[in-house]
């Protein structure tokens, strides 16, 4: 579970956090939808620590960020850019090295390898150099580093940016599994029919702020809208920055 409360960000002259609460449950997938520029990411990045907030908390399975940032990394998964993988690695080789950077030893990060390399369907491509990888190999490799130290809570930030349709309803049902097994999956995005189709609970954000918490039927409801969509332009009164 993933819980902000009070979240404020000030860069440079803009409010990017703004007295920002939520939390994300376990065994759901949560969704961050914003404009551009709401603060989805600078709110994902300080989950995950690589951001100090001016005020509030951020809590990963109960542990505050602030505090124990190690701790609350070995229950976080993050879901990096999938064109930044390191092109000499082979994905066995990366996959392992950030295993044992989340602090594992080395006979448990090579078991765990080994089997986030089987439950993804890599092993085709496990032993060869990231170089010249398809955008779904890719994907797939970068998810099994976020995931191969068995972490309770995933973080996506705009995962399905970039990915064609095969790759990104691999993804989908990926997420969707992982969600069934319980663990907690927030994901930033302002794609309307990712958001809708693989949301239990939407979080709407502009300006920094929470506008509106529900599931993408409720938002619907509240609103009196028959799509996200037109819910999300009703809640946040414009639609700029928003993609279909
Ligand atoms: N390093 C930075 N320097 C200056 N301004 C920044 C920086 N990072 C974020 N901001 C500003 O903070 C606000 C929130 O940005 P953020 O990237 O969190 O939004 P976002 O919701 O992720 O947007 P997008 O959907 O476009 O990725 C924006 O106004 C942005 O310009």
């Amino acid at each position: 579970m993933i819980t902000v409360a009070n979240l404020s960000k000030k860069i440079g002259e803009v409010q990017a956090l703004n007295d920002l609460s939520f939390s994300a449950e376990n065994g759901q997938i949560t969704g961050l939808l914003g404009p551009n520029g709401a603060g989805k990411t600078t709110c994902l990045r300080t989950v995950f620590g690589l951001l100090k907030p001016d005020s509030g908390t951020s809590c990963v399975d109960d542990i505050d960020v602030a505090i124990d940032p190690i701790g609350a990394k070995k229950q976080l998964g993050l879901f990096p850019d999938p064109f930044g993988l390191y092109e000499r690695l082979t994905p066995r080789e990366y996959i392992r090295y950030f295993a044992e950077l989340s602090g594992m030893a080395r006979k448990p990060a090579k078991a765990a390898t080994d089997k986030v390399i089987e439950q993804l369907n890599l092993t085709d491509i496990a032993d060869r150099r990231c170089k010249g990888f398809s955008q779904g190999q890719r994907m797939k490799t970068a998810l099994a580093q976020a995931i191969v130290h068995q972490p309770s809570n995933i973080i996506l930030d705009e995962p399905t940016r970039g990915l064609d349709v095969m790759s990104t309803r691999l993804l989908r049902d990926i997420l969707i599994a992982l969600k069934q097994q319980g663990h907690c999956v927030l994901f930033s995005s302002h794609v309307m029919q990712e958001v809708a189709a693989l949301c239990d609970r939407v979080i709407v954000m502009a300006q920094g702020k929470v506008v509106a918490i529900g599931s993408p039927q409720q938002l619907c409801e509240q609103t009196g809208k028959d799509s996200l969509e037109d819910a999300f332009i009703a809640l946040i009164g414009t639609d700029e920055g928003i993609a279909a």
